[in-house]
């Protein structure tokens, strides 16, 4: 594996530019291209949790797979680049000469969405730690069984559970076991996957506490997906808003939720519910695009209410135009919170 001094800006972990992915599909003799990642471009920081936003459909996971270096056929790199800083080490994860498998559990840890299934249903959760974990953690058996056993101490889990079957845990407990498995290595970035989705708010609750703790703990960085912007309003730091395969929103959360600039953004920012505020929410007419034959220029003009024809023509470029935050639209800053 090539490792080489890590270029540029030490404080970020994940370097991502014009990263294109998409999925090659073949029917009725028919080729079509989904362009599920349409030329991502961002920074993750060390110890920063990035939130990635967006409805069904709009790309999300598509992304995290290109970014773990998880892409399966019909979803191909097409163009562009992933580079991580690990200890100061500059990996281009797409380079041929990088064994991505080196570099799960210790570096870079995906927890998938559905990831519950990765603890077998038919042997003790202790068996997935020794499965997973051991062969990562250059120690002997009995040092490691300890420093699983604090692990999930801290992460506030009985050790008992490590005794169970899976089907023995509740849903939730099953989701924090299997972040607790995904962090054991202290992985230095963890990408998760909408892992709060089919969980009871009071569940949810808790796994945030326990994904927050683990990064409070750890140091890691990590890039949170879910759909639930009020999810993202409790985890994350910076937040992207992923519209039609391409990033049309980001910024500092705090910042995103005051003053979101796209007008999508605006609209799912006004579509939460607001304590003592029971007047129905606008939704939002039309559908997301379909991404074998995405709209001409910005992909959101079919449903912007702010569209003027240049949206129809010219894609906008995602562009700072002051402090930490970017946006992608001619008509940037322009939609009002309802
Ligand atoms: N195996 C596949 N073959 C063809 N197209 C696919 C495949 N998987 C996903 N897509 C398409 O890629 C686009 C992006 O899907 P993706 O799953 O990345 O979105 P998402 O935002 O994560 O949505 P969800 O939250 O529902 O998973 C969608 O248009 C989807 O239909």
């Amino acid at each position: 594996m090539e490792i080489r001094e890590h270029p540029v800006a030490p404080d970020d972990v994940l370097t991502v530019d014009d990263l294109r992915a998409y999925y090659m599909v073949d029917g009725y003799g028919i080729s079509r291209q989904v362009k599920a990642v349409d030329g991502a471009t961002l920074r993750v920081r060390r110890g920063e949790v990035y939130g990635l936003a967006g409805e069904s459909g709009s790309g999300k996971t598509s992304l995290v797979k290109a970014l773990a270096g998880a892409i399966r056929p019909p979803l191909q790199i097409v163009g562009g680049s992933v580079n991580y800083n690990f200890g100061g080490k500059h990996i281009d994860i797409y380079d041929p000469a990088v064994d991505i498998r080196s570099l799960r559990w210790r570096h870079l840890s995906y927890i998938m969405q559905g990831s519950m299934s990765v603890l077998n249903p038919v042997r003790k959760i202790r068996q997935s730690f020794y499965d997973f974990a051991f062969p990562h953690m250059n120690m002997g058996k009995r040092e490691f069984w300890d420093t699983v056993e604090r692990h999930l101490t801290k992460l506030q889990l009985d050790p008992a559970i490590l005794m169970s079957y899976p089907h023995q845990l509740s849903g939730g407990m099953r989701q924090r076991t299997t972040i607790a498995l995904a962090t054991v290595c202290h992985p230095e970035f963890i990408i998760a996957d909408e892992p709060t989705t089919a969980l009871d708010v009071i569940v949810q609750r808790d796994v945030l506490r326990m994904i927050k703790e683990v990064q409070l703990q750890q140091g890691s960085s990590i890039i949170f997906v879910t759909h639930d912007m009020s999810v993202h309003a409790t985890i994350a730091d910076r937040i992207g808003i992923v519209y039609g395969g391409r990033l049309v929103e980001e910024a500092p959360s705090l910042e995103l939720f005051r003053a979101p600039k796209h007008p999508y953004t605006t609209h799912l920012i006004s579509s939460l519910p607001r304590i003592g505020d029971d007047r129905p929410r606008d939704s939002l007419p039309g559908r997301p695009p379909n991404l074998a034959n995405p709209p001409s220029g910005c992909p959101f003009h079919p449903r912007c209410p702010l569209a003027v024809d240049k949206c129809k023509t010219d894609a906008p470029p995602l562009e700072g135009n002051h402090g930490e935050s970017r946006v992608a639209c001619w008509r940037a800053g322009e939609a009002e919170i309802a």
